[in-house]
């Protein structure tokens, strides 16, 4: 199956069909010692050995900016690193975060043209890049530890509203008691979160990557929330919608970027900024300042009509 990237090709609806049907991608994120890469190593190696494919790509937030990594690649997910039938990127070490979460939109799609059936995106719960990965996957499934309300602090809100599954990490020997007491903590706040789906309820299950205990009924509600999902059309819908705010996502940060180094406004944008920290000038009238003379210096090049 043959596709282009970079070509916008309007006369494709297969590739739409194609996608429905065979692959599912779910993003996972938590914040940092969740349990995500036990749980992925554990997670993973139960689907290859049910015939599976797998892919897991990670993003990572930390390497945009320090050029460091909160996930620790190298030393992550050992035993499924070797299997034949996965496949982990390491999280891209260069770029903005808008940059980073494009390659692993293109490589979700590269993943499933290389008959990769199940795509894991993994992302650390402390920015922006697990609101762009929700954008991006069929599911989203957030994995939280049993801790006390401030170690979930971190955890925005925003990000609880986006999850159709939660999974309460480590429910094993002593923890079985603080992650049953997690569970019904989620289980009441989800009730009073705004739904995301007609057709399914966000559900909240305990897990346990050291005994195995609730993965192979995880796996089952995430089956169970595809084929909901995909028989009621809300997938094509969800998938469709997100390709579109993929489109603009890309857009604006393509046409903010033309802005902000164009030589006319980069030249002007220190002296106004600094006229409107002073408030010698509205943030309102800077903009169209600077707009103005984006406009003019590009007039030529894209005529107003
Ligand atoms: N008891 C118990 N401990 C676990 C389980 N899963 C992970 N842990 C421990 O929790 C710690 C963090 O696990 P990781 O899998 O590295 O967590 P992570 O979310 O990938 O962490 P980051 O790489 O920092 O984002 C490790 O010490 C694990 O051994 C589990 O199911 N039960």
């Amino acid at each position: 199956m043959a596709r282009k990237y970079g070509v916008v090709n309007h006369t494709e609806p297969k590739d739409i069909n194609y996608r429905q049907n065979e692959y599912s991608s779910a993003g996972l994120s938590g914040p940092p010692g969740a349990g995500k890469s036990t749980f992925i190593e554990y997670f993973g190696k139960m689907l290859t050995e049910r015939g599976h494919k797998l892919s897991v790509l990670a993003v990572d937030p930390s390497s945009c900016t320090s050029g460091g990594s909160l996930l620790g690649d190298k030393t992550r997910m050992t035993e499924l690193s070797r299997d034949m039938n996965a496949y982990i990127r390491p999280s891209p070490t260069r770029g903005t975060l808008g940059g980073v979460t494009r390659t692993t939109n293109e490589a979700i799609l590269l993943c499933e043209g290389g008959g990769y059936d199940i795509i894991l995106i993994e992302t650390v719960g402390v920015g922006q890049s697990e609101f762009a990965v929700a954008d991006m996957v069929d599911m989203f499934v957030l994995l939280l530890p049993p801790a006390g309300g401030d170690e979930l602090q971190g955890i925005k809100r925003g990000i609880i509203e986006m999850a159709d599954l939660v999974a309460i990490t480590k429910s094993d020997g002593d923890l079985i008691v603080p992650a049953r007491r997690i569970q019904a903590e989620y289980v009441s706040a989800l009730k009073l979160l705004r739904r995301r789906s007609k057709v399914w309820k966000p559900k909240v299950v305990r897990i346990s990557s050291r005994s195995g205990e609730g993965i192979s009924e995880m796996w089952d509600k995430m089956k169970e929330f595809r084929d909901l999902m995909l028989a009621s059309g809300e997938l094509t819908a969800r998938r469709q919608k997100q390709q579109k705010v993929w489109m603009w996502n890309l857009i604006q940060e393509s046409v903010l970027e033309h802005f902000r180094t164009h030589p006319t406004v980069r030249g002007q944008i220190p002296l106004l900024e600094g006229k409107v920290l002073s408030g010698a000038l509205s943030p309102g009238l800077a903009a169209d300042l600077l707009l103005k003379a984006f406009k003019a210096e590009t007039n030529d090049i894209y005529p107003i009509q």
